[in-house]
């Protein structure tokens, strides 16, 4: 059995005639310890995939497998103990405190888990070693990307989902964390899954999903993934 199934899953919002089907019987596997892209136009879907996915939404119909458990049929408890115990996110929009320093947003993650990296080292891991002490304000968009990023990467989940985590950052700095989320599935096994519209991603995916209007166009397995040390854009 694959580390993530997606069964027929349907996700609608609205109801009736104005009722939108943002995921339309959408089925996939992502095995443990893969790098796994998301593609697809504006509107295709992505963000709803990975919003059910991380159990902050919650499918229409279809099953949802992680790590075995079906977590669609998953009561709320179940649901928030899910996302807090096996889930790491990188947001589109970072969501950072702004009353917090870089290392206090990132140390947050110690309140919810018991093992989380230290905050600096989460940091420095991200090229923001000399930035610790500064609130979000004083940082570029994409140092605050990389903030959020050293956020979620501290926690350590068992599934690290991102949207677009490269989206605020030039090639040389992208580089730099499309490294560090591929050595997370290589040398800790951990299963990365990437929202993007960056199709350079595929060339060092293990995994390759494509949408458009909710549904799968095309799915295929990387036989040579490239590193991520050997691209840009
Ligand atoms: N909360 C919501 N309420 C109503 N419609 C929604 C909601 N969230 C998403 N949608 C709709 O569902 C469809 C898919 O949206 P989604 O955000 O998943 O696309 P996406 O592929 O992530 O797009 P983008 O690349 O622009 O972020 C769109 O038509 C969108 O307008």
């Amino acid at each position: 059995m694959a580390f993530i199934e997606f069964r027929d899953v349907v996700k609608e919002y609205g109801a009736g005639e104005h009722a939108i089907r943002a995921a339309d019987r959408v089925s996939f596997e992502i095995e443990k310890g893969e790098f796994a892209v998301i593609l697809g136009p504006s509107g295709a879907g992505k963000s709803t995939v990975l919003n059910l996915l991380g159990g902050m939404d919650r499918a229409t119909g279809g099953a949802i497998r992680v790590d075995g458990t079906d977590i669609s049929r998953f009561n709320d408890d179940a649901l928030t103990s899910y996302r807090c115990d096996t889930i790491g996110f990188v947001f589109q929009f970072y969501n950072l405190i702004p009353t917090l320093t870089a290392c206090e947003n990132v140390a947050l993650v110690k309140d919810i888990v018991k093992n989380a990296a230290d905050a600096g080292e989460a940091l420095e891991a991200v090229g923001l070693g000399d930035h610790l002490r500064q609130f979000p304000a004083q940082l570029s968009g994409g140092e605050q990307q990389r903030m959020s990023i050293a956020r979620a990467v501290s926690k350590k989940p068992k599934l690290l989902l991102c949207d677009e985590p490269t989206g605020a950052l030039d090639s040389e700095t992208g580089m730099m964390i499309l490294a560090l989320l591929q050595r997370m599935c290589r040398e800790n096994g951990q299963t990365v899954v990437v929202v993007t519209h960056n199709t350079v991603l595929t060339q060092i995916a293990d995994r390759v999903i494509r949408l458009k209007n909710g549904r799968i166009v095309e799915q295929s397995v990387n036989p040579a993934p490239m590193r991520a040390e050997e691209v840009s854009w």
